[in-house]
């Protein structure tokens, strides 16, 4: 296989040898070619591109959009990708749903599952995609999709793009490497990547160990960082520390396979070539990868626990300033250290829809185990809940001395649009089926005569 890795722009981060180089920056105007000249200089359309490459642009967001949102990537390709597409057949989607999918109807509860164990059975990273939710419409491009993936084989000459959604990456079991038309990512548990609507890629495992992950489906507006507001310019998720891979492309004339997500269905065709064959690129639509744990969390430092948006690491946005489409928000490390409070999340009950996942560790709402690393909860909208009863008793009765919460590693998908379970999810063997009770084991502790 002829593949080029070659830093292409002042910036570019030092790459060890045989790893992928990496441009930092959040939604930088990014420039970088795998072959010297390869990028047109001044213009994007020139009569002749250099080595005999096709131009072709890739747009993330309308043409019209305002700058601040304005997204779109020029791609210097052996072929462009009209001339990468086959005879589409519709072929099984598997355990892959979108939105809208009302298979079934589950209790008004908190819903909890164990992980899903990694299978013996061969399956690639599109095999392997579990659908456990969906909200919203995947054809009103508004809502998400959250699954699991269980991967136990690489891709080789098998080509995914997705043209519903944008998909973000949280492995939690396993390193991946995603070979993308932009360029090389590595990632493993502790990091996430985004991959944008229509970008190509296959999907590697390390060394060929299992993988397991979360994978986010945004059909919405493209994750963006939040607004910092009275923080200011620094803390958070830094845009310095989110990485874009550097050109590098396959030239492989081979029997492969490319499979696209359009509509809520899967179509492959026969490709007789890599369709990653991008030797150069510039513009601002393009993957990145980050590594939770750069995250600079800011919080209450005298006392109250303040609403989990501090922790918000990507925001999709939807037309109503603040209400998320989806936030991505994490629980990580961090000091607790308010005077006279109670520190872990306290009882509520959201017009948001939160799925949650646990990358390692141990989640400080729920210490009485059930909630495990690769597990995941969904607290749908306006449904109850809170700490339960062993994280309430510990955190009331607490010594309240500076305390760190390390080796955890917790996130939530947080949408404005309930979530709607789907039959693998519900009739799983891992379901939990006794954590809808968990606040009943909540002792009364009310006393009129001690106030
Ligand atoms: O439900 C959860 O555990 C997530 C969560 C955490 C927190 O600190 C405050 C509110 C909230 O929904
Ligand atoms: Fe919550």
């Amino acid at each position: 296989m002829n593949v080029s890795i070659r830093p292409g722009s002042a910036g570019a981060q030092a790459a060890a040898p045989g790893s992928p180089g990496y441009l930092s920056g959040f939604g930088n105007g990014f420039e970088t070619e795998a072959l010297p000249g390869a990028l047109p200089v001044g213009r994007n359309s020139p009569q002749k591109c250099a080595y005999g490459l096709y131009a072709e642009q890739l747009s993330g967001s309308p043409f019209t959009a305002p700058r601040a949102t304005n997204e779109r990537s020029w791609l210097y390709r052996i072929r462009p990708t009209v001339a990468h597409w086959g005879q589409f057949r519709k072929m099984d989607a598997g355990l892959w749903r979108s939105a809208p999918c009302a298979e079934v109807d589950m209790p008004l509860a908190p819903l909890r599952w164990d992980p899903i164990p990694l299978p013996e059975e061969s399956l690639s990273f599109i095999e392997g995609i579990r659908t456990i939710t969906t909200a919203g419409d995947v054809a009103s491009q508004s809502g998400m999709g959250s699954h699991i993936y269980l991967a136990t084989r690489s891709m080789r000459d098998e080509y995914f793009y997705n043209a519903d959604a944008e998909m973000l990456f949280v492995p939690q079991q396993g390193a991946l490497r995603l070979w993308t038309e932009f360029g090389i990512i590595d990632i493993a548990p502790g990091e996430i990547a985004v991959i944008p609507r229509g970008v190509k890629l296959r999907v590697e495992l390390h060394d060929e160990q299992p993988a397991r992950g979360y994978l986010c489906e945004n059909y919405g507006g493209a994750f963006t960082l939040p607004e910092r507001g009275p923080i200011g310019a620094n803390c958070l998720a830094n845009p310095r520390d989110f990485l874009t891979p550097v050109a590098a492309y396959e030239d492989r004339e081979a029997p492969s396979t490319l499979v696209v997500k359009w509509g809520g269905n899967l179509w492959r065709a026969d490709l007789a070539q890599s369709p990653l064959d991008v030797v150069a690129w510039h513009g601002n639509y393009a993957p990145y990868k980050y590594d939770l744990r750069r995250y600079s969390p800011v919080g209450p430092v005298l006392f109250d626990h303040a609403d989990p948006s501090i922790f918000t690491v990507l925001t999709s946005p939807s037309e109503t300033p603040g209400t998320a489409n989806i936030d991505f928000v994490i629980f990580p490390d961090r000091w607790l250290v308010a005077e006279n409070t109670f520190r872990p999340p306290w009882y509520h009950m959201n017009v948001m829809s939160e799925f949650m996942g646990l990358i390692y560790g141990v989640y400080d709402a729920k210490t009485g185990g059930g909630f495990v690393p690769g597990g995941f909860s969904l607290h749908n909208c306006m449904l109850p809940h809170g700490p339960d009863m062993n994280a309430f008793e510990g955190a009331s009765h607490a010594e309240l001395k500076p305390h760190k919460l390390e080796g955890t590693l917790a996130f939530m998908l947080e949408t404005r649009l309930p979530q709607r379970v789907t039959r693998y999810a519900a009739e799983a063997p891992q379901f939990q089926k006794d954590y809808a009770g968990y606040g009943h084991e909540l002792r009364k502790h009310f006393d009129p005569s001690r106030p």
